[in-house]
């Protein structure tokens, strides 16, 4: 006990916790919000003596008798399940029947208030024989606490996933697993943290299900192909990652207790009537066109998403993001801005679809990104949010920009326009503003300037 005291005694951050065990429907209650901490809580635990369950002195006397470790992942994976946020791994010290005796237990083993603890009291009930006495009892866990926080960023590897996992590195509080298939991921994007301990790579198509499971405070789902050449190329897979991907995503959150957040997008609008768009328009999409793979795979995984809150209450969180540039691109990305950057430094003519008179609006990925955990870390919507830049350019502007950015000459090639290709788009930011106090600060040709200098090192210019 002296031993744990003198462990517990070193706590700095406190949350308890009560899971209620009838019928099967736990549900999880801060009870504590004064002493509650923010941010993910990582306990280290001890493993116990054989299975005994001795209801310890509250004055630390008389040695505290803990479970077998058996049990004790048992109660271990049952508390991460249903506390969204925290990932425990703790010491157990003791039994409880009464909630109240287990903050007295606190008081009583005189733990500086200054210095506040984990302390999670929780029914449980092992569907194991071995534990009948067990059932419906309450555990009280004192734990060292951290603010470690885990990730989780599906298609990490690609170019909005890969900006966010260096910002999320960005903090040592953070851990981040990042999943990603490759298909249009870049090596480059994943190589400079693969030293670092806090991160780790798991090469997997999450269409298919996961072969472990990934216990994190957060996912982030990016994974999608989202440039339209590569998500035409296989149509059908982008159809099964758009579904699969997400219904994955959605049971692993569900399970583990993970808020999840589904990076939509603006395409879910279609080619828009309603201009701007606002989040309560329920758009123009061809169903069964070339692009409907993509723009109808977000919408159901975004039904899907909310089909999941309504149905489990999985925590979720959904951000439509429209048109996102910057580094991380691939140069064969086949979207317009790495088009015509790369265009422009090889002096090649700048390939315009159709008149170019359409529109869109060009958000840099720093903003992109901002909006975007900002929307993941807020508690008061679920979503959809728009995050993206209401400045409106046409594509003869944006060649502009880019000739006068990149100093080219470029004729343009005008090029028929592609199927289905929206002709205008421009976010609505209200509920962003709103929500999460969220509006862009990188002016386009600024923007343009990061993107370009990456594009000539990674073309070798
Ligand atoms: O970047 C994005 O956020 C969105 O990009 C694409 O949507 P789209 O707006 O069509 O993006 P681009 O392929 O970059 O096309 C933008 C406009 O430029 C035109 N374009 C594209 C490429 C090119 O070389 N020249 C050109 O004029 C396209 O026809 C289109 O009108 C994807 O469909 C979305 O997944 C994604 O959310």
């Amino acid at each position: 006990m002296a031993h744990l005291i003198g462990r517990t005694a070193r706590l700095s951050n406190c949350q308890r916790i009560i899971s209620n065990t009838a019928a099967g429907t736990r549900s999880a209650s801060t009870l504590s919000s004064a002493r509650a901490c923010t941010g993910g809580v990582s306990v280290a635990f001890h493993g116990g003596n054989g299975g005994s369950t001795t209801t310890g002195d509250a004055s630390g006397q008389r040695p505290f008798d803990a479970p077998t470790p058996r049990m004790v992942r048992s109660v271990v994976t049952d508390v991460t399940a249903r506390v969204a946020g925290m990932t425990i791994t703790g010491y157990l010290l003791s039994l409880f029947s009464d909630p109240d005796q287990a903050v007295s237990m606190v008081d009583c083993v005189h733990l500086p208030q200054s210095k506040p603890i984990v302390c999670l009291t929780l029914d449980i009930r092992l569907s194991e024989d071995e534990w009948p006495i067990l059932r419906s009892q309450r555990w009280l866990l004192f734990s060292e606490a951290s603010n470690i926080m885990k990730f989780l960023v599906t298609g990490g590897a690609g170019f909005i996933g890969s900006n966010l996992v260096t910002k999320l590195l960005s903090d040592p509080n953070n851990e981040v697993i990042c999943i990603d298939n490759m298909y249009c991921g870049l090596d480059s994007n994943v190589a400079p943290h693969l030293d670092n301990p806090r991160f780790k790579f798991i090469k997997h198509d999450i269409t298919e299900p996961l072969k472990e499971e990934i216990k994190v405070d957060r996912i982030y789902h990016l994974a999608a192909p989202a440039s339209p050449p590569f998500y035409q190329r296989n149509a059908i897979h982008t159809a099964k990652t758009m579904f699969l991907g997400t219904l994955h995503m959605l049971e692993l959150a569900t399970k583990t207790g993970a808020r999840f957040l589904l990076t939509s997008t603006s395409e879910v609008y279609g080619d828009p009537e309603v201009h701007p768009q606002k989040e309560s328009y329920w758009g123009n999409v061809n169903c069964n066109g070339i692009r409907s793979c993509y723009d109808e795979g977000k919408r159901i995984a975004e039904t899907l998403t909310f089909d999941f809150h309504r149905q489990h209450k999985t925590d979720v969180r959904i951000v439509r993001i429209f048109n996102t540039y910057g580094p991380g691109m691939r140069e064969d990305d086949g979207r317009v801005v790495p088009n015509f950057i790369r265009q422009a430094l090889e002096g090649k003519p700048l390939t315009v679809y159709g008149e170019g008179n359409q529109t869109r609006s060009f958000c840099f990925v720093q903003d992109t990104l901002a909006g975007i955990m900002s929307l993941m870390e807020q508690t008061e919507t679920l979503g959809p949010v728009n995050v993206g830049n209401p400045i409106e350019n046409t594509m003869l502007e944006l060649a502009e920009t880019i000739l006068k950015v990149t100093g080219g000459k470029s004729s343009l090639n005008f090029q028929p326009l592609p199927s289905d290709d929206p002709r205008k788009r421009k976010p609505d930011i209200t509920l962003a503003k709103q929500y999460l106090n969220w509006e862009p600060k990188v002016l386009l040709e600024d923007g343009l300037k990061v993107t370009v200098e990456y594009f000539k090192k990674r073309l070798n210019l």
